[in-house]
């Protein structure tokens, strides 16, 4: 804990640190998993302190748009010139680790060469494709993107309209966009960026449309960076956030590409045009599986710092009182704040260490694809998806309710909770819109259900608790006795019940209508399965995992995670009320167990959000500044501001000073 108190700090963050009844090195340890993980975060954190090129001119919230998008330009080829300082294969940790300390929370230039163009190519690429394109990729030849998402169509990909004929006589794809809304739209870096492209599109061949496939395609000259004859490329203009990014638009003019530019690990195209198939139908979906179950980490990583900011800033902000005449209290003590931010913190722990699991599950299911067996593919599917829909709406939520429970410099740039919340919300849409995915997790449960009802019940772990009976009563007797399995066990009923619910109604819509419609009349309940299921896996996930942790960590870890879970319940209680199996009383006791876990996490809540580690530079908040030294900090961040140049502005004399002498003239 001492290794955080430093001469100069603000005395009221000191005495949170010095109440701490943990160290905050020993929970670091259990949040990072390692005492080599933290030794090189420290390392990796040095390093990037010690490069003035990773530091930004001005602050980039006084940029505009273009300095933004220059600034992250420097900075990405700054940090790649510099890769050898990280095991750049650990891409979960290391990686994003290093990311985030220099290029912040804006996706810049070559995301998109990183997060998906390097794993569609490790990933679909046949061997010989893989010698040819993987170290041109890696030593930054050209940079890449992921092109599939088309002004008309992101979601259904099966409608996307960008084709790609095969032309047997040519040996050669022809790419085209047959309208204005068969545009390519949204892909990062690909704007100005980007000079090659994984393009997914509809494969025609024989005749015969096959599915979106990818195609790796060149879009610019490599010597001029000017677009290829056939290509019409730009910049799609300035976003809620992702402003550093130039995400793009794209047409094809029936531009060419040689057939092997089709990445042929699963499907592939033969000289003759003979199609084939890959061994499982979604393997060409390989990316966005990737790039779902790494968000797991990146979003618990923004709610993480956004409840830091708000305990830090909740911890030296003094206003009113709790007893008339005994001095204005730190808002920390207010049980509303204590409401607003606790549970996010709680969240944010809950959601890493699913993002651990779902790390471990992914490179499972790599390794059994390498070995040709798809078996865990739908699984992992319906994971990711459900994960992601859920962790990054709760983020979303999260993030705003910190940035209200800091009042107003909550709402100034110079808190980070608007950069943060712009960046993290987008999490709701790309890789797949939250609801759509929900529906995918519905399609997988509402199968399991199937089993279950035909008494196969051969389900996958994560649906065994469909196949359970379970008792018809809560076994909740008193708050504290309140914990692990009884509360797994409450937790699995409303899922389970919920499930069959939906099942149910699914099932009776489809003897009055065909299947797609009935499917439309149950979708709301079905997304409700879905989160049911996915805050089940979650919460059993976080009390299992906490129930590993020993000494005096383990206390609050204990606190936070039944937090986390009586939250759930107290906020959806007409769930648990359903049929009698919870009672009113239970849910008052209940109610006042919530009440209890905040008073006692309010003593450790400072350490609690230190133990995530969030170096200043990391965390780019005036708000959440480690030494709470906020005040004077504020005041030399607003002298920063453009406005401030000079003391008259060229609207004084344009618009508000005629004005004025024009109101004086007139009295
Ligand atoms: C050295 C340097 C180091 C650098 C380090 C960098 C560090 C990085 C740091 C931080 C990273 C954090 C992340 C931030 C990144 C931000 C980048 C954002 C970029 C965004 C990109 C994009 O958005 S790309 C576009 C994404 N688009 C989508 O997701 C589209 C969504 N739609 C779909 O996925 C599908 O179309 C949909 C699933 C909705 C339906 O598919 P459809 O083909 O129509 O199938 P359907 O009939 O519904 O189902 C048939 C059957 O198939 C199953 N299925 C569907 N998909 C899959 C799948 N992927 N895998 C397995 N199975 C699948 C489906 O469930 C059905 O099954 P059954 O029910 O029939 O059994
Ligand atoms: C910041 C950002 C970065 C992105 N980067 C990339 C990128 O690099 N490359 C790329 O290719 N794409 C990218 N995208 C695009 C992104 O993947 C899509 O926007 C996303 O998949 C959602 O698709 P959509 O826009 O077509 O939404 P839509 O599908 O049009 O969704 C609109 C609404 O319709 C609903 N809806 C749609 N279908 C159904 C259904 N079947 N059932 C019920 N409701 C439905 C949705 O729930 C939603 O409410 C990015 C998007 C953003 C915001």
């Amino acid at each position: 804990m001492s290794n955080l108190i430093q001469t100069g700090d603000n005395a009221d963050i000191t005495k949170e640190r010095r109440n701490a009844t943990f160290d905050i090195h020993d929970m670091s340890l259990f949040l990072y998993g390692s005492e080599e993980i933290l030794k090189r975060r420290k390392e990796m954190l040095a390093f990037v302190k010690s490069k003035p090129e990773f530091n930004d001119p001005i602050p980039t919230e006084f940029m505009n748009r273009e300095q933004r998008v220059d600034n992250g330009a420097r900075k990405i080829v700054a940090m790649t010139d510099n890769t050898d300082e990280i095991d750049a294969g650990d891409f979960f940790g290391e990686g994003m680790y290093f990311q985030g300390l220099i290029m912040g929370r804006d996706l810049h230039p070559m995301s998109l060469h990183y997060v998906m163009f390097l794993p569609t190519i490790q990933g679909q690429s046949d061997d010989e494709q893989l010698d040819e394109w993987l170290p041109l990729t890696i030593s930054r030849s050209f940079v890449g993107t992921y092109a599939q998402t088309e002004l008309g169509h992101g979601t259904n990909l099966s409608k996307l309209e960008t084709t790609a004929t095969y032309d047997p006589k040519a040996g050669e794809f022809v790419l085209h966009s047959p309208s204005i809304t068969a545009a390519k739209w949204w892909p990062g870096g690909l704007g100005k960026s980007a000079n090659v492209a994984i393009v997914v599109a509809n494969l025609y061949t024989q005749g015969e449309c096959k599915g979106p496939h990818p195609f790796f395609v060149q879009l610019r000259d490599y010597d001029t960076h000017e677009p290829l004859k056939g290509i019409t490329v730009g910049d799609i203009g300035p976003k809620l956030g992702f402003n550093t990014s130039d995400n793009g638009f794209l047409l094809f003019n029936n531009f060419r590409i040689p057939r092997r530019n089709m990445l042929m690990r699963y499907a592939k195209v033969l000289p003759d045009g003979t199609y084939i198939k890959p061994q499982h139908a979604k393997l060409a979906f390989g990316t966005m599986v990737f790039v779902r179950s790494i968000m797991i980490k990146d979003q618990s990583t923004q709610l993480a710092a956004a409840a830091c900011i708000a305990k830090r800033y909740s911890a030296i902000r003094r206003q009113g009182e709790i007893k008339q005449g005994a001095g204005e209290v730190q808002i920390l003590d207010y049980q509303t704040q204590q409401l607003r931010i606790f549970p996010v913190m709680a969240r944010a722990f809950c959601f890493m260490f699913a993002a651990y699991e779902i790390r471990d599950l992914y490179m499972k299911v790599t390794e059994q694809l390498g070995e040709g067996n798809t078996e865990l593919l739908p699984e992992i599917h319906a994971l990711t998806s459900g994960l992601k829909s859920v962790v990054s709406y709760e983020v979303a939520l999260g993030i705003e309710q910190c940035r209200m429970a800091c009042g107003g410099h909550g709402y100034s740039q110079a808190s980070a909770f608007p950069e943060i919340y712009a960046y993290a919300v987008a999490g709701c849409t790309y890789e797949g819109e939250n609801i759509v995915m929900l529906l995918q997790v519905a399609r997988f449960l509402m199968k399991a259900a199937e089993e279950v009802m035909n008494g196969k019940a051969k389900l996958a772990d994560i649906c065994a608790y469909l196949a359970k009976r379970g008792a018809n009563k809560s076994r909740l007797r008193t708050a504290d006795e309140y914990r692990g399995d009884v509360i797994i066990e409450d937790l699995e009923h409303v899922a389970r019940n919920q499930v069959f619910r939906a099942y149910d109604s699914l099932k009776r819509k489809e003897k009055e209508m065909p299947s797609e419609e009935a499917w439309n009349k149950t979708a709301i309940e079905l997304c409700k399965a879905s989160r049911w299921h996915v805050r089940l896996y979650l919460a059993k996930n976080f009390l299992h995992k906490i129930s590993t942790a020993k000494g005096a960590i383990r206390e609050p870890l204990e606190n936070l995670a039944r937090l986390y879970a009586f939250d759930i319940i107290t906020s959806s209680h007409g769930e648990f009320l359903r049929g009698g199996f919870m009672s009113e009383a239970q849910l008052d006791e209940l109610k006042g167990g919530f009440y209890t876990l905040l008073e006692r996490l309010r003593r450790n809540a400072v350490a609690i959000v230190d133990s995530w580690d969030f170096d200043d530079k990391e965390l780019h908040s005036i708000l959440g500044k480690r030494d709470g030294n906020v005040y004077s900090s504020l005041l030399d961040w607003a002298q920063q501001s453009q406005l401030n140049r000079t003391q008259v502005l060229p609207t004084f004399n344009k618009y508000l000073g005629p004005m004025m002498k024009e109101g004086r003239s007139k009295l």
